[in-house]
């Protein structure tokens, strides 16, 4: 075999054990998950099999001239997700070199790095949407958008405050205008580790690698979405009666959303539901569900007595004059009803 193919081999093999490496840390300190990081594992394990004396002895370091070049972007990741991805990117790009480069002379070392070549997009897959879901879990305030002078701006100071999921919902800008505005609150949602769903369109939340979509009752059926999106996406439903939420939660909703809570002019005419159905949703869900319509720093105690432990706002983020601070307080209200974890 050539030195120069032996070469790219060595360092092909040595970069695709690192990503994986990388992976597997978050795998086993970050998320606690034996599976996951069981697969890294066993991955790298078997990258070390075929990583033989011969190829290692074909290592010239001070003659590569790559060890200097380095992208800006390597230098600093803007959150987990961007890392994790970029490391998994890595992985795969490795993979599909040796995966090339070894047909030249074992074919059989060819078949097997394009099998783990299909091991790590699934792995990749799942656990993405593992940590999404996770995160969902673990966010007990919502901010949906409405259109506002400064939208970016009001966004990025609700993230700042911890603010961790965010809803796009504009129901009147030219569609080429919302793509690109949802383009770019993906990206500030992901800076600060923050989910991002589209209201209604499961079309843009394609077109812009969104989390996921909030559906309403009159838009796609939650099936549809989920062929359209797949298992790792997050999908919620809004529901204003324990009829809806019963078929919402067998239909496979991720979340629910309960409401209108009061009556509100962000939907204006849309009867509210009360805290009667508050009180019913506490008592029989167990999924994550926000209670929404009208709540604001004044009655969200209120909700919250009936039994709710998240909520969704638009107007009173929107409009804060300090959207950080109000956000900060609606977390501070929130934590006092989480149930407590032992330590
Ligand atoms: C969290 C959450 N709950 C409910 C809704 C309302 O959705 P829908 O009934 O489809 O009404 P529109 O938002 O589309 O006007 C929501 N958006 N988010
Ligand atoms: C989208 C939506 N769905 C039920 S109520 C509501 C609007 C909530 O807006 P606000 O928080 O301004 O009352
Ligand atoms: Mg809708």
């Amino acid at each position: 075999m050539q030195p120069a193919v032996c070469r790219i081999l060595d360092a092909n093999l040595d970069r695709a054990r690192e990503g994986l490496r990388i992976v597997e840390e978050w795998c086993r300190f970050g998320l606690n998950s034996s599976q996951f990081s069981d697969e890294c594992k066993q991955l790298r394990q078997e990258l070390a099999s075929w990583h033989t004396l011969d190829l290692r002895l074909a290592r010239d370091t001070p003659g590569d001239p790559g060890t200097e070049l380095t992208h800006p972007q390597e230098e600093q990741r803007s959150g987990l997700g961007t890392l994790l991805q970029a490391n998994f990117c890595r992985v795969e790009e490795a993979l599909r070199v040796v995966e090339e480069y070894s047909k030249l002379y074992n074919p059989k070392m060819g078949a097997a790095f394009k099998q783990m070549r299909y091991r790590v997009y699934i792995l990749e897959s799942h656990l993405l949407g593992y940590q999404r879901h996770q995160r969902l879990a673990q966010s007990y305030l919502y901010l949906v958008t409405s259109p506002t002078e400064g939208l970016f701006h009001v966004v990025e100071a609700a993230l700042q405050g911890g603010l961790s999921l965010v809803q796009y919902r504009d129901k009147d800008t030219a569609d080429l205008d919302r793509l690109e505005t949802a383009r770019q609150l993906r990206q500030l949602c992901h800076q600060y580790g923050a989910i991002f769903l589209v209201n209604d369109r499961i079309d843009l939340a394609l077109a812009v690698d969104a989390d996921g979509v909030h559906l309403g009752q009159q838009d796609m059926p939650i099936a549809i979405a989920r062929q359209l999106l797949g298992p790792q996406k997050i999908i919620g439903r809004s529901t204003t009666n324990p009829e809806e939420m019963q078929r919402a939660i067998q239909e496979g909703a991720d979340y629910i959303g309960v409401g209108p809570v009061y009556e509100t002019p962000t939907k204006a005419g849309k009867a509210p539901v009360g805290l009667e159905y508050i009180r019913h949703v506490a008592k029989n869900v167990s999924i994550p569900w926000f209670a929404i319509g009208g709540i604001d720093v004044n009655n969200v105690n209120e909700v919250l007595n009936a039994g709710a432990q998240r909520v969704a706002v638009v107007r009173a983020i929107v409009r804060a004059e300090q959207p950080t601070l109000v956000t900060q307080y609606f977390l501070a209200q929130l934590a006092r009803v989480q149930p407590r974890t032992t330590p």
